[in-house]
């Protein structure tokens, strides 16, 4: 599990941790680590051209002390003092005895010009709001230049708490982020201008938090945000046994599609199928094609409540404005999937009121539409904005994206699926993911579990398919096997 802490957090944890170590101790570890991965995106530091921008606090600092650590090894370093009357003055001092040259202001446009690499050492966690000038002017120079770039900490103009970017920010190449991951470096869009990250140990301790719907609320000491590995995925997989059969497997109920979207029922049952149902129970108006494609599904053709033993739902994929069959659903007594059109079409209020677990997987559009907000202020905010429906509803709630993120109803770590690519942005592939996670809930897993395992495992799946070129729902949905074969090792 990779989990990354508010900067409260880490604030504490840092105060703990200075008390018992020298002064100084922890930002020469920061330094040091920093240096080392400066070395490794240069290749030779001997002769090669370093230009450090330097904010006045302690993320300056580091970037001080990492810069004459390479000058020591003969690069030429020089560092723009965005504040020179607030600088890090132990920084400073070793960068300057270092044969570190310092530039005004006004002479970094030069500098920067024949740079091998900048570090970015501008804000780290004490950032605040969008960056201010002359910052956010010497940000877009870097960008227009196109010198690599190495964050320090985070990149500038990231917020550390949750990735939001207001204007102007760092894009790096890699981040060397010290002592734990902050949220901001794993959720979009914070993640992407992060590039690479690397973890440099300072010898911070810190609690795995509690996850999605796993009850206690976020807390000092406790993850903010948490991503699953393999071997997370790995312990969830629900296998069969000797003793498996069908129902103990897991029985998935599918209320999905209609006669204007008969695919989306399709590609639901693919889904869930591909995902370990023990069998998929279809009820809606596309059961030709259901059939048609997989002879496996059970039809039926009366409400859902007669369609037999379902250990759990998956209700609204291409629904349109049939709500026929929701309410049914939304009322029975095991876990229930609510997509897409079921979003729109089911009474809040009976969601609620709800007592089996629920999980509703909106994408930004449909989460606006729950909040009512515009859907650009679910993209610039996606962790404020899943955690307030997951609260709202009192249900789990995967907000779909380019990092998905899953919340449970009581608070604790958001989760946050590593594992997707952009090709999954393709028509119908929300479909396959709500009948893969409804197989996770029918063989028994968590909310919370169903929906991070089955968004690592469909993002999985993506890569696959389209191995860097165009692919359909209906390819992720095949490749979901391999994903399985990939977690498991096999
Ligand atoms: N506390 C510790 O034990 C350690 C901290 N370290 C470093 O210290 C950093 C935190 O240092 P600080 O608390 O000094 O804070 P920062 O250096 O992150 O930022 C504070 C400074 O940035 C300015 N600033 C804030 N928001 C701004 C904005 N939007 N536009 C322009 N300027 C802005 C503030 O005026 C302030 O002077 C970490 O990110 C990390 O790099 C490391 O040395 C490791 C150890
Ligand atoms: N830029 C992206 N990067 C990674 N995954 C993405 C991106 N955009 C969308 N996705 C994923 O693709 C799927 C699209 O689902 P959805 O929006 O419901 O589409 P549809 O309703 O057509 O099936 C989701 O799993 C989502 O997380
Ligand atoms: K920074």
């Amino acid at each position: 599990m990779r989990t990354a802490y508010t900067v409260e957090t880490v604030r504490a944890a840092e105060r703990e941790l200075m008390a018992r170590v020298p002064e100084g101790a922890l930002m020469q570890r920061a330094a040091a680590g920093l240096a080392v991965v400066c070395a490794e995106v240069l290749g030779k530091v001997y002769g090669s051209r370093v230009v450090l921008l330097v904010g006045s606090g302690d993320n300056g600092g580091d970037a001080l002390f990492a810069g004459a650590r390479l000058a020591r090894r003969g690069a030429g370093v020089s560092a723009v003092l965005l504040s020179p009357e607030r600088v890090h003055a132990g920084g400073l001092a070793a960068f300057r005895a270092a044969g570190g040259r310092v530039v005004a202001g006004e002479g970094a446009e030069g500098v920067l010009r024949g740079a091998d690499l900048v570090v970015d050492g501008i804000v780290g966690i004490g950032g605040k709001g969008g960056l201010r000038a002359p910052a956010s002017q010497l940000v877009s120079s870097v960008r227009a230049l196109g010198a690599p770039v190495v964050a320090v900490d985070l990149p500038s103009g990231v917020d550390a708490d949750s990735g939001v970017v207001v204007g102007e920010a760092v894009r790096a190449d890699v981040t060397v982020t010290f002592g734990v991951y902050k949220p901001g470096l794993l959720i979009d869009p914070g993640r992407e201008y992060a590039g690479v990250v690397r973890l440099v140990d300072i010898g911070l301790e810190l609690g795995v938090g509690v996850g999605a719907g796993g009850g206690a609320g976020a807390g000092v000491g406790e993850a903010e945000v948490e991503a699953f590995q393999y071997a997370d995925v790995a312990s969830l997989l629900p296998l069969p046994t000797g003793e498996s059969d069908k129902y103990r497997r897991g029985v998935v109920g599918i209320v999905a599609g209609s006669a204007r979207y008969p695919g989306a029922a399709v590609l639901a049952v693919g889904g869930a199928l591909r995902g370990g149902a023990g069998a998929v129970r279809y009820v809606g108006r596309a059961a030709d094609a259901v059939i048609a494609r997989f002879p496996e599904a059970l039809v039926s053709a009366g409400p859902p409540s007669k369609a037999g033993r379902v250990q759990a739902w998956v209700a609204g994929p291409g629904l349109g404005d049939d709500a026929e069959g929701l309410a049914d659903v939304v009322g029975a007594d095991v876990p229930v999937l609510i997509d897409a059109d079921g979003l729109r079409l089911a009474d809040a209020a009976a969601v609620r009121g709800r007592g089996a677990p629920t999980l509703l997987t909106p994408h930004a559009g449909e989460a606006a539409a729950l909040l009512g907000v515009a859907r650009e202020e679910v993209e610039r905010g996606r962790l404020a904005a899943v955690r307030e429906l997951a609260g709202r509803y009192g249900a789990t709630v995967l907000l779909k994206g380019s990092t998905t993120l899953v919340a449970g109803p009581d608070g604790g770590a958001v989760r946050v699926n590593p594992t997707g690519t952009p090709w999954l942005a393709t028509a119908g592939s929300g479909d396959v993911l709500s009948g893969l996670a409804g197989a996770l809930l029918a063989a028994g897993l968590g909310a919370g579990d169903a929906g991070a395992v089955g968004a690592y495992l469909h993002g999985l799946a993506g890569r696959h398919a389209a191995d860097g070129a165009p692919v359909g729902a209906q390819d992720v949905a095949e490749a979901i096997p391999a994903a399985w074969r990939d977690v498991r090792g096999d």
